[in-house]
């Protein structure tokens, strides 16, 4: 008999979708696995205002095919422009769930991103007050900074500080990649937490560099040396309450990933789940799973964790595309380099 798992639907803390033909490509991938997703708003030009945030969330759900139970959670780009008014209302209105900060340069479309932390203290003064929180970039784009310490680095000099400032803002370290970032969110408060991505439990920078440069592995925060994967994966399949699934699944066209110049992203939608349950499984975790995907990201957003349910089966995956069509476009499918030893049941 096939070895089986029941568990609560999950939902991904951390999702990119996109607008126009690749949203319609991308959505249905997340919406068939997860209840929920944090949609980041870093589109060409970003989400920064109520009235955008509104008008994305409506083309999302056009966007939904038929019968999909997907409910997009949405967050604002912050900017030093951004009205701390402006954010209490959408927040009164119900339409925003979290605001993202990117410091200006740290990755795709970020342009229009903080350069000095003390310019947006008024939102998030105002944050803090309404319980609104704030997902975090968290690497520093100082050019004398090596790009595989911008983590770490980021967290002395910007997160430290910013916490220490805002004690009731709530703050999520998104796409956690090292050691010294799961340790400072371990040692945090309650009003810490931290979103892990599927990739970053199978990649370390070998993966991305050894045999010739793998543009499909690229992403931001770049993967890091193995004791930091190894930390990221304990922490992972800890149960931790602070330490949720958010698969930073980030669509590029095959073009823009293949180039001189590569895009950063990984685009996990489609396989992530069974990824996970391959990953947790190989590492006697298979317990935990439901916490990290579907239980630990609820409780720190203060939501409830989905009513539906979603089982897995120890098999390979049937049908597992390994790219998918977004218009003229092609999107490659994260592959591990290994095989899958689970799959969703459909
Ligand atoms: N993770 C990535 O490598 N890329 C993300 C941006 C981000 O989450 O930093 C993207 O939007 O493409
Ligand atoms: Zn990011
Ligand atoms: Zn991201």
């Amino acid at each position: 008999m096939t070895e089986t798992l029941t568990i609560r639907r999950p939902d991904d803390w951390h999702l990119h979708l996109r607008d126009g033909d690749v949203l319609r490509a991308v959505l249905p991938e997340s919406a068939r696995d997860f209840g929920r997703a944090i949609v980041m708003p870093n589109l060409v030009p970003p989400v920064v205002t109520g009235d955008d945030l509104r008008a994305y969330r409506d083309r999302i759900l056009q966007a939904l095919p038929e019968g999909a139970e997907f409910e997009p959670l949405m967050t604002l780009y912050l900017t030093e422009d951004t009205d701390p008014e402006d954010v209490a209302k959408a927040h009164a209105d119900g339409l925003v769930t979290a605001v993202k900060l990117y410091p200006a340069g740290a990755t795709t479309n970020s342009a229009s991103g903080v350069r000095d932390i003390d310019r947006v203290r008024p939102v998030l003064e105002k944050m803090a007050e309404i319980g609104l929180p704030l997902c975090v970039h968290g690497e520093v784009t100082d050019s004398t900074v090596d790009i595989f310490d911008r983590e770490s680095v980021f967290i002395d000099r910007v997160l430290e500080p910013l916490r220490r400032d805002m004690p009731g803002l709530r703050v999520i370290m998104e796409h956690v990649t090292t050691r010294e970032g799961v340790e400072y969110v371990k040692a945090g408060g309650d009003d810490l937490g931290a979103t892990i991505t599927a990739h970053h439990l199978v990649l370390n920078r070998n993966h991305l560099l050894v045999g010739g440069i793998r543009p499909h592995y690229y992403c931001l925060p770049v993967a890091k040396r193995e004791i930091h994967r190894l930390a990221l994966r304990a922490a992972a399949t800890s149960g931790e309450g602070r330490f949720f699934l958010g698969t930073d699944s980030a669509p590029h066209p095959d073009h823009a990933k293949e180039a001189a110049c590569g895009c950063a992203g990984c685009f996990t939608a489609t396989n992530a789940m069974a990824l996970l349950a391959t990953v947790f499984d190989a590492d006697g975790a298979l317990d935990t799973l439901e916490a990290f995907t579907s239980l630990n990201g609820p409780a720190f957003y203060g939501l409830s964790p989905n009513e539906a349910e979603m089982t897995l089966e120890k098999a390979a995956p049937e049908g597992m595309p390994e790219k998918i069509d977004a218009g003229e476009d092609r999107i490659t499918v994260f592959d591990p380099g290994f095989p899958l030893t689970w799959r969703v049941a459909r």
